[in-house]
């Protein structure tokens, strides 16, 4: 087996702005070309993604469309429905490049539940942003319509309904990844972050919340002793000064490097600070190396050891 590679697929690698299902599968068509690549490479994959749009969207769509014969969801149950659509998409494309690149190789998505502590202060504070971007007015008539939601501005892209996302404390399909790893098949797994559940003697209980999938694959990615953990997005590094003039783009960097700079609030709450959170927790935890790049960067990552490498200990090669 080669390196087993625990791949974070951001949004961009899923949405962009048609959030029809055709479109949504064409970008992921797009995103199956790029991911073929580790396997080409003679690497192990594990797939997750986000689910921010596509659960708030369906947030929505269950609010307009309910009556009393045919109520809402809860949203540990939107959460179960946006990881298998999604799954489904990404297990199609794949197969579809798999087949175009005349590989042999199963992939399969696991419908995952996610451990969470029912004390983590996260569900009285909701942080998570969800759904469509409004403006402000949006957002305004939103927030008159529903007062017990709660909106923020995110990242300056907009406003987004936020709803708590409890940090991972295990992941409850571990074993069944495992086995999917060890019969060389691609697992797509902790989709969504993945369905947010707490222990109550014998029963898992879903919960109201959103995991955030970084921190999610950053925990399977432990629990599956993985040799890296890669996450996709849009930018092909982690900068310092990030859009400013003096902006410095960090190749390899050390965890308390990083630390120092989330410390200065380099890195913006809801994008890129739990990506940087995530990539430190899994380095300091096992000792190996995370990467933040662009997804149409893997080729890059792969040949020459492109985007921001994560490591313990590090010489600064940053410009
Ligand atoms: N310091 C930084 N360095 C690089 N990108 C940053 C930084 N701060 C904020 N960003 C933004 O964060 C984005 C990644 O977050 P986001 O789009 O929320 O993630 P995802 O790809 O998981 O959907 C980048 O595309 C970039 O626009
Ligand atoms: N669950 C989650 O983190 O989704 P996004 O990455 O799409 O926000």
């Amino acid at each position: 087996m080669g390196r087993k590679i625990v791949v974070a697929l951001g949004g961009n690698a899923i949405l962009s702005k048609d959030a029809s299902a055709a479109a949504q599968q064409r970008a992921l068509l797009e995103t199956a070309r790029q991911l073929v690549k580790f396997i080409e490479n003679g690497d192990q994959l594990i797939i997750s993604h986000g689910n921010g749009p596509q659960v708030g969207n369906l947030l929505l769509q269950q609010a307009a469309g309910s009556t009393q014969d045919n109520p809402e969801m809860p949203l540990d149950s939107c959460v179960a429905m946006t990881q298998g659509t999604i799954g489904y998409w990404m297990q199609n494309a794949m197969n579809q490049v798999i087949r175009e690149r005349g590989l042999d190789q199963a992939v399969a998505t696991v419908v995952t539940q996610v451990e969470v502590s029912s004390d983590d202060p996260a569900f009285g504070q909701p942080t998570k942003p969800i759904g469509p971007f409004m403006n402000k007015a949006e957002a305004d008539l939103a927030q008159k319509q529903n007062p017990e939601f709660k909106f923020i501005e995110d990242a300056g892209r907009g406003y987004r309904r936020v709803v708590p996302s409890p940090k991972p404390i295990g992941v409850i399909e571990t074993a069944a990844v495992n086995t999917l790893v060890d019969a060389g098949i691609v697992p797509i797994t902790v989709g969504g972050g993945g369905i947010p559940v707490v222990r109550d003697g014998n029963r898992l209980v879903g919960k109201e919340a959103v995991i955030d999938k970084d921190f999610a694959s950053e925990k399977l990615a432990e629990l599956i002793d993985a040799d890296a953990l890669i996450i996709l997005t849009a930018v092909d590094n982690i900068y310092v000064n990030f859009n400013q003039p003096n902006q410095k783009k960090l190749k390899r960097v050390s965890t308390v490097e990083l630390g120092r700079y989330i410390e200065q609030k380099q890195f913006a709450p809801g994008s890129m600070l739990p990506k940087v959170e995530a990539a430190v927790d899994f380095v300091n935890t096992t000792g190996k190396e995370a990467v933040v790049t662009a997804l149409d960067n893997i080729e890059g990552f792969i040949k020459e050891g492109e985007g921001t490498v994560i490591v313990k200990q590090s010489v600064s090669t940053n410009v």
